[in-house]
């Protein structure tokens, strides 16, 4: 809860402004009970139209305040609840940009979705309510309790009795219901995940015909996610006619008792008629509790969920070089050891090899050996279990990442573009680049054909996940996004990919004019693609079992001469 109070301080003005139109509120409404009983005692009773007329007045007076009062409260409460729920649905935002890939991992991306959106609804909601009624039905509450017993202590007794079982009964169902919300949200999660997997892979669910098992699998979260819904609007149910039955019971009774006394003459009408009316506000007001009560659960499961979120330190920290730029670019792995978080073991041991700038390394290797992995290092989504990553002699983690990444032209092995243009996706590589620079770029990822190919040019539309791109013309916008940066170290994560023969060769013969002074770190799986570099490094199962360059390797390296065979006839290749 103290995440509520944290994010209210910021309207303590607001807030203040918010309890006085509540207070005048609750006074106005808690006065024309008293109204009602002077109207009938020294009004009616007495024939004195005059006082009817006058006390009539007053009434309409408090009645036209206290809607007064409730409009400008709830104003004051919607604007503090959307600004709230807006702060935190920033704050989680941003803590997520600074989350490594294992705190993404550990929450995972549909549940992050569920907590920025459903989960700040739910408090946004919880708040509105709060900021209204759990101000005003305390305040009603209690002065309906004094207005009671200062009209008859003697039938308050009845409240005695009424107010400790309504309230036993309602934190009964309430205790009930909070194991219920909580794998309610779990659930809710799970039929996220489902839904996102099914809308993203789609095409893929209908070509393997899977329509019928992934609708399945939707029945089954869905049904387990209704069972759990319908346990507690079961709860919820019960609730209101309880609370209901027990009002009628404390009205019956209090008729009663009261009747009695009018009868003996020790209560007059009038306060009776009033006395109801106050038993009525303060039953009123504990049904409406209630509801906030019936509320809190969620409310705590969803605050749980963003403050999970919210106090989570991400593994990733900055370096303290603030002033250290990356000039040179020299790549050194030394002895790296490197375990995935929750993973028993390595996928990288012992792993040590240099990159040079002016120079093309290559890390080739089997499926599932490292390589990208190697890559997700060196930007530091993870670090390195043991040894050490350097550039330039500084280990990445003294860099800030700002630096580190700002040094990097990161080529990710699937092509991801954004809804934007194309000259916005690019300029996601530098900001403020000319249309020049744009084309130069693209030029050298052999992109500039089939940009200028279409009517927009640079300002085409990408559609959400670049679905309006073949995948090859991705992997073109993805390099050019990273040449535009001009950095001093490349790293291509099998880039090539969806690349044919022909326009692989052109882009790696126009990178290597263009990143000259740059290093130039390759990752592939087509031994065409690195056969020139200058080293070559190989990866097995996570251990090097090489470095050298095409020749040296063919002679002495079997794993490489295992893969090159696989690939293409030994001899055409020597
Ligand atoms: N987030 C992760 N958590 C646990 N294990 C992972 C994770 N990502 C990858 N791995 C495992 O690490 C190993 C190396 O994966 P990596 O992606 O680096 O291989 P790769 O050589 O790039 O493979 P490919 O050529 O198929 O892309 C694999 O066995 C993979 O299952």
């Amino acid at each position: 809860m103290h995440l509520l109070w944290d994010c209210l301080k910021p309207y303590k003005l607001s807030v203040a402004a918010l309890l006085l139109f509540l207070v005048i509120q609750s006074a106005c409404e808690i006065l024309l009970p008293t109204l009602v009983a002077d109207l009938i005692n020294q009004g009616i009773q007495t024939a004195n139209a005059h006082f009817i007329k006058t006390t009539g007045m007053r009434m309409l007076l408090a009645a036209i305040a206290a809607l007064l009062c409730s409009l400008a409260s709830g104003l004051i409460s919607a604007r503090i609840s959307t600004r709230i729920s807006a702060d935190l649905r920033q704050q989680i935002f941003f803590k997520v940009q600074e989350f490594s890939s294992s705190e993404m991992n550990l929450f995972g991306v549909s549940s992050l979705i569920t907590r920025t959106t459903n989960d700040i609804t739910r408090i946004q909601t919880f708040l509105l309510y709060l900021l209204k009624m759990g101000i005003l039905t305390p305040l009603m509450m209690l002065s309906g309790i004094i207005m009671a017993v200062f009209t008859s202590g003697r039938l308050s007794l009845v409240l005695i009795v009424t107010l400790p079982v309504m309230s036993l009964v309602i934190a009964w169902i309430l205790v009930s219901m909070i194991g219920y919300y909580r794998s309610m949200q779990a659930q809710f999660d799970s039929l996220n995940l489902v839904l996102r997997e099914n809308l993203t892979g789609i095409r893929v669910i209908r070509a393997f015909q899977q329509t019928c098992h992934e609708m399945a699998r939707f029945e089954g979260v869905n049904e387990e996610y209704t069972r759990l819904s319908t346990h507690t609007q079961r709860l919820v149910g019960g609730l209101m006619p309880a609370v209901t039955i027990l009002m009628n019971i404390t009205t019956v009774a209090v008729m009663f008792f009261g009747g009695r006394l009018v009868m003996n003459a020790a209560m007059d009408v009038g306060s009776l008629v009033a006395y109801v009316q106050y038993i009525t506000q303060i039953l009123l007001s504990v049904m409406m509790t209630s509801m906030l009560f019936m509320m809190y659960p969620r409310l705590i499961t969803s605050l749980t969920r963003i403050v999970t979120v919210l106090e989570t330190s991400p593994g990733i920290v900055d370096g303290s070089r603030t002033e250290a730029g990356i000039h040179t670019g020299i790549v050194e792995f030394k002895q790296v050891y490197f375990t995935f978080p929750q993973a028993e073991e390595a996928v990288l041991k012992n792993v040590t090899f240099t990159a040079y700038p002016n120079q093309m390394t290559a890390i080739i290797g089997g499926t599932g050996s490292g390589k990208s992995t190697i890559a997700g290092l060196l930007l530091r989504f993870y670090d390195v279990t043991a040894g050490q990553i350097l550039i330039d002699g500084v280990d990445v983690r003294d860099y800030t990442l700002h630096h580190l990444r700002e040094s990097i032209g990161y080529v990710p092995q699937k092509a991801v573009l954004f809804s934007n243009t194309i000259a916005g996706n690019l300029r996601f590589g530098k900001k403020n680049a000319s249309r020049e620079e744009l084309l130069k770029a693209a030029g050298i990822a052999q992109a500039a054909e089939f940009i200028e190919a279409k009517e927009a040019g640079l300002d085409t539309p990408i559609a959400q996940g670049g679905a309006n791109m073949s995948g090859g013309q991705k992997q073109r916008l993805a390099i050019a996004r990273a040449v535009i940066k001009k950095p001093a170290v490349y790293l291509l994560d099998d880039s090539f990919s969806a690349l044919d023969y022909k326009t692989d060769l052109a882009v790696r013969q126009a990178l290597k004019a263009e990143t000259k002074d740059a290093t130039l770190i390759v990752i592939a799986q087509r031994i065409s693609t690195i056969i020139h570099a200058d080293r070559i490094v190989v990866l097995n199962e996570g251990q090097v079992a090489d470095v050298g360059h095409h020749g040296e390797l063919m002679e002495r390296c079997g794993i490489y001469q295992e893969i090159v065979r696989s690939q293409f006839q030994q001899e055409g290749l020597r």
